[in-house]
Order: structure tokens, then sequence, then C-alpha cells
């Protein structure tokens, strides 16, 4: 087949837009070969990437075919795909053979420049593919997914579909777009600085980023941009040209969820540097990442997101702040004294709508913010840009209208409904603060699969887990994984308990409310009708998985929830630990779960110092005093005695500590008194984890020199009560 889109090339060239080409069928290797020839047969010095899963057969010989044909390409592993965010390629080929993935296909598309090609290139989309199969169950899944993305990209112009013989194009035209656009330098800038910034939105984040800093006292300074803004090289840019102004010895640390996250800021300073011709050094760690940089008396660093709450230097840089959490963010905020947050709104990394309004609850006076709007890769109108947020819904808002009624919505309606598609999946993307594209696929395509909305205020996606047969629950047991039994798999192979898994449950997967909403009791509402569901449907328990969040572990234990699980390790990735709360439908389920209570509570008084260390002391104090168990203790006397030494003044804490240790023991199984979250927080944090006055201080945001004061005196409450 003869496939003619010279004329097509040209036109994007000049306009400087991208065209994406989708190609499917027996023939779209050879279709995909002949095209990217045709495109470089007028683009000679372009530069290639290839996308795929080197490990598996047959992708490295489609791979060598290309190569042959083509000649250089710099091929790129998705799994690692990450690593070349910051660079800019004219041809980009995805080998969608076998994988189809939503996050890759956004973040690859990415790489493209004004004026470039896009081939993604398959054999059928939706069949036999790596993320479709971690999503598969039974052998059954669905393509609602698929089936929309395809639809799209016909309707779209700019894109094409080739589906064996058959081509669906509707062309974009140059009229269309408008390139980056650079005014004159303001003087402001150095010469070399200024040649190496691409639109004016960059030039203004170099002049504003220097005033951030040179203004006294607390300051924040939030940059915010759709994704290929040029963000990260204007903050890199910013840094070089500020390292050249200033006199004085300035220490600079940037932290981002994954290095690479934050490598365009690195590479970039390196580039400033060299053009303003100032010398530096580098420390290179043993994967290559680029850890120090000293310039004269310089310095800046990369560390990872937990050290950073902790270090202590003149400005802190966060780099894909929306990503980490409010939990983290409030820490820098409080902790350090000039703190810049740049973050990408209605990106692959979620909408970051919660980092909007983390912002908007921070003294105004202190903040300042940027936003930047132009594209500096391609055109401002750019084709493809516009069907990626389409297709992936980067764009959508949440909604604000209030209803009362909660409706069960099947996904082939969903699907098939653009408009309640996107407000349900606007409240998903909207009040989470990690949702990514791979997302969409999941609401689409998973089956077993449950929606609840309650209006489109809150939407909840449950799934249905456990009645596993006796060989599974036995497997699983012996260590071996199960896809989509998460409650029944950890409690079975953690708590080692074999029954658990033969009962049935709903696992609420994700459920959210739309941020102006929050809190006015949606979310419970909506529950509440889950379990109604359940109990009518005959299941035996409710529960649901999360990251430890104080404001999330709260609305469940509010609701009735209890914690039966906490994963002993950080999940990295994600940053935070899992819990898993259960409410049990009927009475064996109620004993079950009181047990696995027992036992998490023991957990966490035997091993905070060791285990949950780094986990905020209100999160264990949630679920300590979530539930009391009855339980006999015999407190040696001396042990009161001592404890009253140290609130008295007469022994000081480390001489006591042992006996601080064993009522607060006491204390968490029968729960005899409330104390407030600041006292219990102080007695988790320096008597269970063993943190020291000042970590414990920064972490629970009191003064220092208050911190004992409080311990005493929640002891000396206890004390009074005899315990
Ligand atoms: C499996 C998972 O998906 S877990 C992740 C949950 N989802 C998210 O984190 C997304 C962002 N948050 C949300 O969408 C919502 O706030 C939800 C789903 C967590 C809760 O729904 P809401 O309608 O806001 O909660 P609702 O009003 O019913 O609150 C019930 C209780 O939750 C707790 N809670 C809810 N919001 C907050 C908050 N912002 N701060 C502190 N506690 C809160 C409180 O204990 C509250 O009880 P109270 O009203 O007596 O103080």
């Amino acid at each position: 087949m003869k496939l003619d889109f010279e004329k097509y090339f040209e036109d994007a060239k000049l306009g400087y837009y991208r065209i994406m080409v989708i190609i499917q069928g027996d023939n779209a290797l050879d279709n995909t070969i002949q095209l990217v020839q045709q495109y470089l047969e007028k683009n000679k010095e372009s530069k290639i990437a290839y996308a795929f899963h080197p490990w598996i057969n047959g992708s490295k010989n489609r791979l060598n075919q290309f190569k042959e044909k083509i000649g250089k390409i710099v091929d790129i592993d998705y799994s690692s795909s990450e690593k070349y965010l910051g660079e800019t390629f004219n041809v980009v080929i995805l080998d969608a053979i076998d994988d189809f993935r939503p996050n890759y296909i956004s973040r690859l598309t990415d790489l493209a420049s004004g004026g470039g090609l896009i081939v993604l290139y398959s054999n059928d989309i939706s069949r036999g593919k790596l993320y479709k199969e971690s999503i598969t169950r039974d052998g059954k899944v669905k393509d609602l997914f698929e089936e929309r993305f395809l639809s799209l990209a016909k309707q779209h112009r700019g894109i094409a579909v080739i589906e064996n013989q058959e081509v669906f194009f509707k062309p974009f035209n140059s009229s269309e777009s408008n390139k980056p656009l650079k005014g004159k330098n303001s003087a402001k800038i150095s010469k070399a600085i200024y040649s190496l910034c691409v639109s004016n939105d960059q030039v203004k984040l170099i002049e504003e980023f220097s005033n951030f800093f040179n203004l006294r006292g607390k300051r924040i300074f939030s940059v915010t941009a759709p994704r290929g803004r040029g963000k990260s090289a204007g903050v890199g840019l910013a840094l070089a040209e500020f390292i050249k102004k200033r006199r004085d010895p300035i220490t600079v640390y940037i932290t981002s969820p994954s290095y690479f996250s934050s490598y365009s800021i690195l590479d970039f300073l390196l580039k400033g540097l060299d053009a303003l011709g100032i010398r530096y050094r580098r420390v290179i760690s043993k994967e290559g990442k680029i850890m120090k940089v000293t310039a004269g008396e310089a310095i800046v660093r990369w560390t990872s997101p937990d050290l950073a709450k902790d270090a202590n230097a003149d400005m802190l840089i966060v780099d894909e702040a929306g990503s980490l959490g409010v939990e983290y963010l409030e820490n820098y905020v409080s902790k350090w004294e000039k703190v810049a947050l740049i973050t990408t709104v209605y990106g692959y990394e979620g909408s970051n709508k919660a980092f909007i309004k983390f912002l908007d609850s921070l003294n105004q006076s202190n903040l300042q913010r940027l936003k930047l709007t132009y594209p500096i890769r391609y055109a401002k109108g750019d084709p493809v840009e516009k069907f990626i947020n389409d297709v992936m819904l980067f764009e959508v808002e949440p909604s604000y209208s209030v209803q009362d009624s909660v409706s069960e919505i099947r996904q082939e309606d969903l699907f098939s409904n653009e408009k309640l598609l996107k407000e349900v999946y606007g409240v998903l993307v909207t009040a989470h603060y990690r949702n990514s594209p791979d997302d969409l696929m999941f609401l689409g395509d998973m089956p077993n699969q449950r929606i609840f909305a309650y209006g489109s205020s809150a939407v909840a996606q449950v799934l249905e887990e456990g009645n596993l047969a006796y060989e599974k629950i036995h497997e699983i047991y012996e260590g071996k994984e199960l896809e989509g039994n998460l409650i029944p798999e950890r409690i079975v192979k953690y708590a080692r308990l074999k029954e658990f898994g033969l009962f049935k449950g709903l696992r609420v997967m994700r459920i959210a409310v739309s941020p102006s909403l929050q809190g006015r009791g949606y979310g419970s509402k909506l529950l509440q009708h889950i379990e109604e569901v359940a109990l009518s449907e005959g299941y035996d328990w409710i529960g649901s998985s999360f990251l430890g969040d104080v404001k999330v572990l709260s609305f469940w234990l509010k609701n009735g929830f209890i914690p039966v699980y906490m994963a002993s390790k950080k999940n990295e990735g994600l940053g935070g630990y899992s819990i898993i709360v259960i409410k049990p439908l009927n009475k064996q389920i109620e004993q079950l779960a009181k047990n696995l209570y027992s036992l998490l509570k023991d957990k966490i008084l035997r091993t905070s110092h060791q285990v949950y260390f780094n986990i905020n002391p209100i999160i264990l104090l949630k679920i300590l005093s979530c539930c009391k168990i009855e339980k006999k203790f015999e407190i040696p006397e001396s042990y009161r005695d001592k404890i009253l030494a140290y609130v008295n003044g007469i022994l000081p804490y480390n001489s006591v500590a042992e006996a601080v240790h064993s009522i607060l023991v006491k204390y968490f199984y029968l729960l005899p008194i409330h104390l407030d979250d600041i006292e219990l927080g102080v007695l988790i944090a320096r008597c269970l984890q063993g943190k020291s006055w000042y970590h414990l201080s920064i972490i629970l945001g009191i003064n220092q020199s208050k911190a004992e004061k409080i311990l005493k005196d929640a002891l000396g409450k206890l004390m009074q009560i005899d315990i």
C-alpha cells in the first residue's frame, strides 16, 4: 500500500506542529517503515526514537529491521522511558505489538518536536498486550479504552489511523498554529542565558526566580504549567543565572518523586553554567546521576523527598511537587525558608488540582505564583497535544453540582457517554493527587469492577475479592502472588490467616469526592450505599487498601472500618505505607477482624522503633486508639514510682524509658482516658518510635522546648487514673 503523507509533513514543518499516525494490522511493521522513510526523504537529519520492551521475544528483531532500513535510532526501553523526558526527537516510533499502555503513550508522544512524526504501530492494540494482561481476570477483559482511543483518533485532525488497507485522516493546517515567541531581552538577564531561553515565559521565570530568593523572610515560589512548557529547563537556567549574580555562598537542594523528574533542572543548570563560562565540579553516582554540582561557593545537590524533610540549606526546589502529596509539601513549607514548588498541571502525573488547592491554602502574602502557558517543543495549538489531552482526559474539570442519589454505572454506559465519562473521571482525577492515564484504561477495561456515583460529586470504584478456592489460598500462603485479590492476599500471606480467603468481599479500590465538596458527608453517604449493596448481595466484608494519610485514615475510621494490616515496608514509588481496613458484615468476620486488629496493635507497639520509625506518629495513634482490646497487664509498682519521679523532675527521661514504654502499651490496649492527638503524638514519637526531641517537634509542628512538657503532662494524667 502506498502511503502519501509528503505534503502533510511539509505543512507540519511549516506550522511547527506534529502529526501522529496509528497503524494497525498485519502489515503494520512494513507500513511504519515506509512512512518513516517517506518522512526522512525530506528530513534527512532527523533524530529518531524507538520505544519498546527489549526483553520480549521478537521485539529486538523488529527494532533491527528498522535500524537496517532507516539507520540510526535511539532505542528506549518503555520501563525506563522516564529518563528521556527532557530529550527531543523528530520521529518517535512506539512499538505497540507487545504493549499498548496509556502512560507510555502520553509520556513518549511528548518527546516529538514541532514538525515531527509520531507513529504507533500494532497488530491489534486490544489483544495480547502487557499492561492489558495485568488487568485481565480469568481470561476476561474489556476493550472500552481502545475503542474510544481509535474512535477519537479518527475524529481528531492531524491524527491518522491506518487499519489494514484503510486510511482515516483529517489533516490539520499550519495556519492554525503559533510558534513559540521570544521578545527582546529585558536586559536584566545575561545574554548567554537569554539565548538559551525559548519563550517569553522562560525569560519571565528567570527574572522572577532571583526576585523570589532576594526577598527577605519566608517565601514560596510556585511554577505551574502543562507538559512541555519548559518549566524545569527554565528553573535550571534561572539557577545558573542566580549563581552568576550571587556573591555569597549558597546551598540549594533539589528534590522530586524520582531523580529523573528533576533531571532537566540539573541538565540546564550545567548548560547555563557552560554558557556563562562558569567552571564547576560534578559528583556523579554509580548509575550516572548528577548528585551534586559545585560552582565557586555555590552548591546544588539532589536529594530524595524523605531526606529533603530533614536537610538544611538556603533553598529547596521541588520538581513535580504535586506528585508528592500534601503531607510532604506541608512539611517542606513549614520547615524551609525558601521553597520553589514546580508542578505539571493537566499531565500524566495527574491534574494536580489537589496541589492548586494546597497553594490556595497557604499564606498568600508569602507566595509568588507563576504560570507558563506557551509550549516550547512545538507550536501552540498542536493537534497531537490536543488529541492526547482529549483521549487521556487530561483537562477534565471536577463537577460542582450537588445531587442526592447514588447510582451504579455500567462501564459500557460510561464509555459511550463522553459527558458522563468526563464527570466521573473528572472527580477521580481531580480528587486524587496520584492519577495517571493507566487509570482510565483500568476504568474502562478491568472486568468485575463496579462503579458507584453520588450524582457527579463523589465516585467509587469497587472490586469483588475473596471467595477463593482452597488451592488458591494455599498458594498464596506459600508465597505465590495472586493478582486481583489484594485484601485476601495480604491477610492470608502476612497475617497467616488462611480462613479469611474463603470469605467474599467488596474492596473499595478508589473513592473520591470533588475537591470543593469534600468534608461534607458525600464520601460517607456513598460508602453507606455500597455497604447496603454489599449486605443485600450477601458479601461478608467491605474493605479498602490505601496509602497511609491522616485525613484518609480518619475518613475510614469515622465510617466504622477497622484497620487490619499495615505494610512493613514503605512503598517508595508512592511514598507511604499501605493500610488495609475492613468492615465486617457478619459475626464470623467480626471476630476475625478483631483478632487481626489486635495483632496489628501488637506489631505497632513492639516494632515502631524499627519497622515504623519513619511513619507519621499521628497515623500510628489513629490506628492504636481506634478500638480497645481487653487484656491483663502487670505493671511493677516501681515503674509508677519512676514515672512520677520523671514527671516531677527528679529523674531524666532515659532512666525511666522502660517504665514509660510499659505504661504506654497498657494504655493503648485499654484506652482508659482520652488524650489529645498532640499528647499521643509526642508519646508515640518519643517513647515508641524513639525519635529525638528535635525530630519529633518538626514532625508534629510543635516547639521543641514544649515537647517534653507535653510528654510529662500526658504521663501525669495517666498517673492520676492509676493505670
Ligand atoms: C481507597 C481510596 O481511594 S482511599 C483515598 C481516598 N480518596 C482521596 O484521598 C481523595 C481525596 N479525598 C476525597 O475525595 C474525600 O475527602 C474522601 C473520599 C477521602 C472523604 O470523603 P468526604 O466526603 O470528604 O468525607 P466525609 O465528609 O464523608 O467525612 C467523613 C469523615 O472523614 C474525615 N475527613 C474527611 N475529610 C477530611 C479532611 N479534609 N480533613 C480531615 N478529616 C477529614 C473526617 O473524620 C470526617 O468526619 P467529620 O466530618 O466528623 O470530621
